[in-house]
């Protein structure tokens, strides 16, 4: 028959690899097992791919950093440029799970399958899933229904694009959701049915290029509410942020003070990029806010974190808001 598909598995740390006292207590310590133990914990995955593991880093995702995404994503535009890698598979903490996949499917340069998964509960306790998730990323990632798609994340038997999905909830293995489009397909007891593709630009096609960075301009994201005074923008502006992306309230809208704060911000050359703390929708043009007489840009449908992760690539290419506007409409 065919060779089976070599997949390297990049682990990066998070619960997945977590350790507790006891399997009944919620305690635990993130990002201690090597990858050569995630891999012994699922033996059946031998049968689906050539797997190999490397150890990229170690850490719970709440300390992941701009710097360590590059660092990721180098490495992996490597492995997948050689003609001995058909797939990765990337372990990683969930905190932050959503945004190194949205950050790999915009500056990874290949068609070959990437799937990042993670675990809600660690690898002592009853019920671990990490697991199933990890033997469900490695069925995905030897599937040629995955090519293709930009990154992929699977958990909880889903199957979830890197652009869409978000972490819900702090605890439950349901976490992850795309809460405006919904899974990709499934994948469970070794098999995989992806039902809906993926549209936006990503991967191969992306004009985002981390070979030349050596760092990242700082995007800051603040959070809207009633009765915002607007210090958190002043903030901001003043540490010298090249970027703010404003987690406003519904349609990305904010009060007068706010408003004020932010038109500030553009005269002293920041670029403000309108989110929501509303979860899901889309943020507007033509809503109640004149982006135009601004300069505003709006995220579409991104949320906050992940518009900063756009904002903080597309202010590598142009600082122009128009420009910043067709960026973000594209990926
Ligand atoms: N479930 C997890 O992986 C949470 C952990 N704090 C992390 O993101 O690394």
């Amino acid at each position: 028959g065919t060779a089976q598909p070599a997949i390297k598995v990049l682990a990066t740390g998070g619960t997945i690899a977590g350790t507790g006292e006891s399997a009944g207590s919620g305690a635990y310590t993130s990002a201690r097992l090597p990858i050569d133990a995630l891999l012994d914990a699922v033996p059946e995955a031998k049968k689906l791919a050539r797997l190999s593991g490397e150890q990229v880093v170690q850490l719970g995702s709440q300390a992941m950093t701009p710097e360590v995404w590059l660092k990721i994503a180098r490495r992996a535009n490597e492995l997948l440029a050689s003609p001995e890698v058909d797939g990765l598979v990337i372990t990683h903490g969930t905190d932050t799970l959503e945004e190194t996949a949205y950050f790999l499917n915009l500056t990874l340069r290949s068609d070959k399958p990437v799937v990042l998964v993670g675990a809600m509960r660690p690898s002592t306790a009853i019920s671990a899933d990490g697991p199933a998730n990890l033997y469900e990323a490695i069925t995905l990632a030897a599937s040629p229904q995955a090519a293709g798609k930009g990154v992929l994340v699977a958990m909880n038997d889903q199957v979830l694009d890197a652009r869409g999905v978000t972490k819900t909830s702090t605890t439950s293995v349901a976490t992850f959701r795309s809460p405006n489009e919904g899974p990709l397909g499934s994948v469970a007891n070794g098999k995989v049915e992806l039902m809906r593709t993926v549209l936006r630009t990503h991967t191969r096609t992306s004009t985002f290029d981390v070979a030349k960075l050596d760092s990242l301009p700082r995007v800051e994201i603040v959070y809207g509410y009633a009765g915002d005074n607007s210090a958190q923008i002043d903030a901001a502006v003043k540490s010298g942020a090249a970027g703010i992306v404003f987690a406003g309230v519904g349609n990305g809208n904010f009060n007068p003070a706010v408003e004020k704060a932010l038109a500030e911000a553009r005269q002293k050359g920041v670029a403000v990029v309108r989110s929501s703390r509303a979860g899901s929708g889309r943020v507007t043009l033509d809503g109640e806010v004149d982006d135009a007489k601004y300069g505003f840009v709006v995220a579409d449908d991104l949320n906050p974190q992940k518009a900063r992760v756009l904002l903080m690539l597309a202010l590598t290419q142009t600082q122009d808001p128009q420009a910043l506007q067709k960026l973000f409409f594209t990926y």
